[in-house]
């Protein structure tokens, strides 16, 4: 594919942020422009020529940042990337349908996959997603980040994309408790492979297609994300099953664990809409200084038999 040069700012200057501007770098036609909310330069100035904005705040900079793109008056070209992996406490929404929301004509992607910000950063190689419902704007999503270190694959289900990358977090966190208390590698095994149609349930009744979780930003996420001790969200599970408080935890990631929220988030949606997610359940009481992990694998492990594709109906 033919990339023609393209004016990139991308929005939040934490882990992702930073990473992702050095990706798209690798093409260097490309002018990247990094803004913070920290930046001298105005939001205004830092958009001015950009033909694609990419969006990688964390969960609770996103209405803030709309809000703030809302008083500028932005063009109905421009496209919208979103990579935030969470949800909207108020709301429940993900961030690529809010974004659709407050611009209801500018094409949205949403960028998502396993990509530890800490290997990219190295250079090591990864794959990742970008999902539109608008099919040429994906396209040039893809060919920004493609590079000999990136490989960018498309799909038409940006919100079964970004509710894999949601989703896996809360699962991290799981798979974190699971080997700070050393289950086992069939433990392990046992829960991952029970998550993804727990994942599934909760994005299918949220309009994704199951086939979605299957991919990079489904499955490949989640095996990059609960095995890997870069992922801060494991690290979260991981410390409670050493018995430290969360408050502390999140004191020393110093960044970022949106699987804290989407745990709250999702439980709160799971009551309201009966999606049975038993795994997201145990990670809600764990967090929520309910139970001990001792007891939430106690209480996974007395569930009621079943047959094993009892609750996928695909
Ligand atoms: N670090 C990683 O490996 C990856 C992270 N992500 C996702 O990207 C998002 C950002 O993650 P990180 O950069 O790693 O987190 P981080 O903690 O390093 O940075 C958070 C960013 O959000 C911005 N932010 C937070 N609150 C804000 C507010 N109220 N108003 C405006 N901006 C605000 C901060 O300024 C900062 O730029 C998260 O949703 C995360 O799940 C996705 C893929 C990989
Ligand atoms: O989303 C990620 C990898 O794909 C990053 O995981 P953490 O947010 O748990 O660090």
């Amino acid at each position: 594919m033919k990339h023609k040069a393209k004016y990139l700012t991308i929005i939040g200057g934490g882990l992702w942020g930073l990473s992702l501007g050095n990706l798209a770098k690798h093409n260097q036609e490309n002018t990247i422009n990094l803004w913070s909310r920290n930046s001298h330069e105005t939001l205004e100035l830092a958009i001015i020529r950009a033909d694609v904005i990419v969006s990688a705040v964390s969960m609770k900079g996103v209405r803030p940042t709309i809000e703030k793109l809302q008083e500028i008056n932005i063009s109905e070209t421009l496209i919208i990337v979103t990579a935030t992996k969470g949800l909207d406490p108020e709301t429940t929404h993900t961030p690529s349908q809010i974004w659709q929301g407050a611009f209801p004509h500018n094409p949205i992607v949403v960028l998502s996959g396993p990509n530890l910000s800490k290997e990219i950063q190295k250079g090591l190689p990864a794959a990742t997603v970008v999902s539109s419902y608008n099919i040429n704007a994906a396209e040039t999503v893809q060919s920004i980040f493609s590079s000999d270190i990136f490989r960018v694959y498309l799909n038409n289900d940006p919100i079964g994309t970004e509710l894999g990358g949601t989703l896996k977090n809360v699962i991290a966190i799981a798979a974190g408790v699971c080997d700070g208390l050393q289950l086992g590698i069939n433990a392990k095994s046992a829960l991952l492979t029970r998550a993804l149609p727990e994942m599934i349930r909760v994005g299918t009744e949220l309009g994704a297609s199951p086939e979605t979780f299957f991919g990079l930003s489904g499955l490949g996420d989640l095996m990059a994300t609960c095995d890997s001790p870069l992922s801060r969200n494991y690290r979260v599970g991981y410390g409670l099953a050493q018995g430290q408080k969360l408050d502390q935890i999140l004191i020393e990631l110093g960044s970022t664990a949106e699987g804290v929220n989407t745990t709250n988030v999702l439980i709160d949606l799971a009551k309201k809409q009966k999606i049975a997610v038993p795994i997201a359940r145990q990670v809600y009481r764990l967090l929520n200084g309910k139970i001990t992990p001792q007891e939430a694998v106690q209480s996974l492990m007395a569930r009621e038999l079943k047959s094993e594709f009892d609750d996928l109906d695909f």
